[in-house]
């Protein structure tokens, strides 16, 4: 190992070749570490951990010991993916590692991440992507013919692709070709045997970080989506990984290059909901926002009640603001199943619905005869709403106000969040009293966009707030609006090219989860019809049908009924392969 002890501490800037300036001590999930002599798959093991919240669909590992990569990832959550044996198999000195919440292709085992692919230079490319590319047919009809011998369907295996099958000579030139290319948003962290690089979209929609684990002697060095992963493996934050920038980080220290010029426009919605409370993003505690967003809220929408009630978990924060600022009461009247993750990221409506249940139960006492204003952090389709203020009023509630800490969410996202089509929004054509009464409330009130973007403290220009107020800071293209399923094969087209005229023909608009009707339907069976998928048709030879191009999880087959979230280990269909690391790329392309 080259002595890289002096370049401990010189941290670069921004678009710096190994600068002396330390920079700042003091924004999927994607963690990556470089640490020779540490256990980077368990470092990776425990970032992950700390970032399930953002992804609850697959999980993975990818371990680069100077020589090769070898990649582990399977459907479910990071617990239930990784053990022991299986982390101690992974042995290296550089790490990537990612949470998945799909938003471009289904949920399978090809699609989940580390995606991995052999470079046309030579060696091993793994890579881990937070985000949603917004150019991804124009890409996929770049690579062509290369593209359709692959089963995987995400944008985030078309990046690394692309990087593969550029002519190099190395990952780093590669990158600074193809990074320029890609439209959307992406975080990224990858890897080849060596070198970890992380890189962020010029408006640098979703966070990424970077931090440094202390006292190691040959430097040791994290890259995370938020600074929470960093605590929780013990690492110091250093800085942001800057819009536009990519980080190269190696035996010959750490250098920052800028493949594009930056135009921030952040996610407000990290700060709604996405990210974990005890996270900063742009130097400002999501908690410390989500608090301050409750007191707005209640300046903005006063009402009179006994007691002030969170949804658990993300209304939390919220509703000690509200109650603060109000001088009502605060009181638990929800328990939440601590077993159960988050709901609205369940990759199915059916999934959604029954998780919220199963989540949430009242206290009676608390709550009987009692006027309660409910704070949630969002209503986006209405799911958890509509089955609170049943459940609440069953249990005796005098009233139900709701009171909620975003703006209405009237817009689908393209840029990494699953929120569909309009048409399942509640509230993309309904006003504010058409929703109350499909919810049955008393009242209902949103807090306002400008007292929202006031509490991120961050200028409402450098924010992306396209899903609450219609201004997308990226183009769209006619493309996009294909879906989440866009790089599936459809109606028995067997090619890249196929597909898209084929989908094109027939201007399928699925949105981003095409898998979702309406908030009330059931999902799997009406996008099969909706775009003719005939059961097995269309499949790349020999791909498993548990995996076919339908959304949601595979069905379990034993008894029926679908996957639970955060109850049900996965099946046997699930875990085929499991515990069997073997080389990335092993697995039929
Ligand atoms: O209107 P909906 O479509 O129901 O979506 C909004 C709800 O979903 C999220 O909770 P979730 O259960 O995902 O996670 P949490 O535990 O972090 O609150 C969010 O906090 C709202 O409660
Ligand atoms: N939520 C995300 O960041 C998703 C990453 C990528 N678009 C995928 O679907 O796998
Ligand atoms: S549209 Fe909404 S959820 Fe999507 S990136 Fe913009 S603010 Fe975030
Ligand atoms: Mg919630």
């Amino acid at each position: 190992m080259p002595d890289v002890a002096a370049r401990i501490g010189a941290i670069p800037t921004a678009g710096s070749e190994l600068s002396d300036d330390p920079g700042p001590r003091d924004a999927c999930g994607v963690f990556g570490v470089w640490a020779p002599g540490e256990d980077v798959a368990n470092l990776a093991y425990y970032g992950l951990y700390a970032l399930q919240h953002r992804g609850q669909e697959a999980a993975g590992i990818a371990v680069g010991d100077g020589r090769t990569v070898v990649v582990f990832k399977e459907l479910g959550l990071v617990a239930q993916v990784f053990d022991e044996i299986t982390l101690s198999s992974l042995s290296g000195h550089v790490a990537v590692g990612h949470t998945r919440y799909s938003t471009t292709g289904s949920s399978t085992w090809e699609n989940a991440q580390p995606s991995y692919r052999t470079a046309s230079f030579g060696g091993p490319i793994a890579l881990g992507h937070n985000g949603n590319l917004t150019n991804i047919v124009e890409l996929a009809r770049g690579l062509g013919a290369g593209r359709d011998r692959l089963r995987a369907t995400t944008d985030s295996d078309l990046i690394t692709a692309m990087l593969a099958d550029h002519p190099g000579p190395t990952l780093a030139d590669a990158a600074m070709a193809v990074l320029p290319r890609l439209a959307g948003a992406f975080s990224l962290v990858f890897s080849d045997a060596s070198t970890l690089y992380a890189a962020r979209d010029p408006h640098g929609i979703h966070p990424l970080v970077l931090g440094r684990l202390d006292d190691h002697p040959d430097g040791a060095w994290i890259v995370a989506s938020e600074t929470a992963a960093l605590d929780i493996v013990g690492a110091t934050f250093v800085r942001e990984v800057q819009p536009g920038e990519m980080i190269v980080i190696d035996a010959a220290g750490v250098r920052s290059r800028t493949f594009a010029q930056a135009d921030p426009h952040g996610c407000l919605f990290e700060y709604v909901y996405l990210a974990r409370p005890d996270t900063a993003i742009a130097g400002r505690s999501v908690h410390a926002t989500r608090v301050d967003v409750g007191r707005q809220l209640a300046r903005e929408a006063p009402v009179e009640a006994d007691l002030v009630i969170p949804v658990p978990q993300s209304g939390v924060p919220a509703a000690v603001g509200y109650a603060e600022q109000s001088g009502i009461p605060f009181g638990e009247g929800l328990v939440k199943n601590s077993y159960v993750g988050r709901t609205f990221i369940q990759p199915s409506q059916t999934i959604r619905q029954r998780g919220i249940r199963l989540k949430l139960n009242p206290l009676r006492d608390v709550i009987e005869g009692r006027r309660l204003v409910v704070v949630d952090d969002s209503i986006v389709r209405g799911n958890t709403q509509r089955a609170l203020v049943r459940m609440l009023r069953e249990a005796g509630a005098a009233e139900v106000h709701i009171r909620i800490s975003s703006p209405p969410v009237r817009w689908p996202c393209f840029y990494g969040i699953d929120f569909a089509t309009r048409d399942e929004l509640i509230a993309s054509d309904a006003g504010v009293e058409e929703i109350r009464a499909s919810l049955g409330a008393d009242s209902l009130a949103y807090v306002s966009l400008e007292g929202l973007v006031a509490a991120s403290h961050q200028p409402a220009e450098s924010l992306c707030r396209a899903c609450f107020d219609g201004v997308y800071p990226v183009p769209l293209t006619e493309s996009d609006k294909l879906g989440k399923h866009r790089l599936e094969p459809m109606a028995g087209a067997q090619t890249t090219a196929d597909m898209i005229a084929e989908a094109m023909r027939r201007e399928v608009t699925l949105g981003m989860n095409g898998g979702d009707p309406s908030p009330d339907g059931h999902d799997d069976v009406d996008l099969a019809d909706d775009v003719g998928l005939a059961d097995g048709a269309g499949l790349a030879d020999g791909a498993d049908p548990v995996s076919r191009a339908v959304d949601g999880p595979p069905t379990r087959g034993e008894n029926g009924r679908a996957p639970v979230p955060g109850l049900d280990p996965p099946s046997a269909a699930e875990r085929r392969g499991a515990h069997r690391p073997e080389p990335a790329g092993a697995r039929p392309a």
